[in-house]
């Protein structure tokens, strides 16, 4: 909120919604995605953890909503943001309808080490990736050990990086010293007390960032700023709201040289708002202001006892915020 009082509770109720956003295909375990938005003087914000999140994390994806509905985006320095296509864990023949949904897409990240699958599984999926695209990274999701990632990646070939291939930044390391590929920090950036430790362990090439958990656009663009690492802005699976701070952030870095992860619009069948669906591989910026009315009965609702839960889970944050006081949200 950067010195800015928190709105109240109360505020930010008054125009909450809650939706469940149905999956295209099944992405980290979700077929439904549900999360909160809600619109303040400069627009819409999201407050969509996980469910499974405790308060603690929860509450720099608070701060990411009320910072997009009342201060709104940073100045752009670019329109047009490239996004890569988003493959998740699914059968090699499904790839090439899932690319479909990236028009124009020149990168791929395929999703490997999904649980239940094997090596065979992650091989043949990048394969096919591989035949859709020019350019193709995979995420790990943090779930091999380093023999395991040294030798998937071994068998999988080059690739433009592997994401978070395990779960510590020290294993990061070890693996990225032990392979020829550019390795990607994601959970050990987002989800770690010091996203610079990645840094300082030498553990990673390219830093990826997402707004929600990070708590902000100017939270994200400082951490680029300072992670003196090439930056990779992704999406949290937000809605459309979430989506447009993302693209945002992007679109106000100095530099940015890889495709983002900000196509995922493209796996839900249902948006709170037009969704940034990709065209010639990139999506455009695109706010939606105070002025933006968001159709509730073009939207799949959450139930009463749901929306309840969400509201709830929006006081305990909004009160660790507050006893946080102004400043980044994961401080
Ligand atoms: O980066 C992308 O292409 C899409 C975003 C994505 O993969 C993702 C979405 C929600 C939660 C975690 C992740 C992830 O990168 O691990
Ligand atoms: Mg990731």
């Amino acid at each position: 909120m950067s010195g800015n009082a928190l709105p109240t509770t109360a505020d930010l109720l008054a125009t909450a919604m809650v939706v469940r956003l149905p999956m295209r295909t099944r992405f980290r375990g979700l077929t439904v995605r549900e999360t909160m938005v809600f619109a303040g003087p400069a627009g819409w914000g999201e407050f969509g953890p996980f469910v499974e999140y405790d308060d603690d994390e929860a509450s720099a994806w608070l701060a990411a909503g009320i910072e997009a509905a009342y201060q709104g985006p940073p100045p752009r320095v670019r329109n047009v943001i490239a996004v890569n296509a988003t493959v998740p864990a699914v059968p090699a023949l499904e790839v090439a309808g899932i690319l479909a949904r990236y028009p124009g897409a020149s990168t791929a990240k395929v999703k490997v080490a999904e649980p239940g699958q094997t090596l065979d599984d992650d091989v043949a999926r990048v394969a096919a990736a591989r035949a859709g695209v020019a350019r193709v990274r995979v995420d790990a999701n943090g779930k091999w050990t380093v023999a395991e990632a040294i030798r998937a990646i071994r068998a999988i070939g080059e690739v433009e990086y592997v994401e978070q291939p395990c779960a510590t930044v020290e294993e990061l390391a070890e693996v990225r010293r032990a392979v020829d590929v550019p390795i990607a920090a994601d959970e050990s950036i987002r989800k770690a007390a010091d996203p610079y430790r990645v840094v300082a362990a030498d553990a990673a090439d390219v830093a990826i960032v997402k707004v929600a958990p990070l708590g902000g656009m100017r939270a994200t663009l400082e951490i680029a700023d300072s992670i003196g690492l090439p930056v990779v802005v992704s999406s949290a699976l937000d809605s459309a709201v979430g989506i447009a701070a993302g693209v945002a952030a992007a679109a106000a870095l100095p530099t940015l040289d890889h495709a983002c992860g900000l196509g995922t619009g493209a796996l839900f069948g249902a948006d709170v708002a037009v969704p940034f669906l990709p065209t010639e591989g990139a999506v455009t910026t695109r706010w939606f202001g105070p002025e933006h009315i968001i159709d509730r009965s073009g939207v799949p609702l959450a139930d009463g006892p749901r929306e309840q839960w969400w509201r709830d889970r929006l006081v305990r944050c909004h009160a660790l915020l507050s006893a946080r006081g102004p400043g980044r949200g994961r401080d």
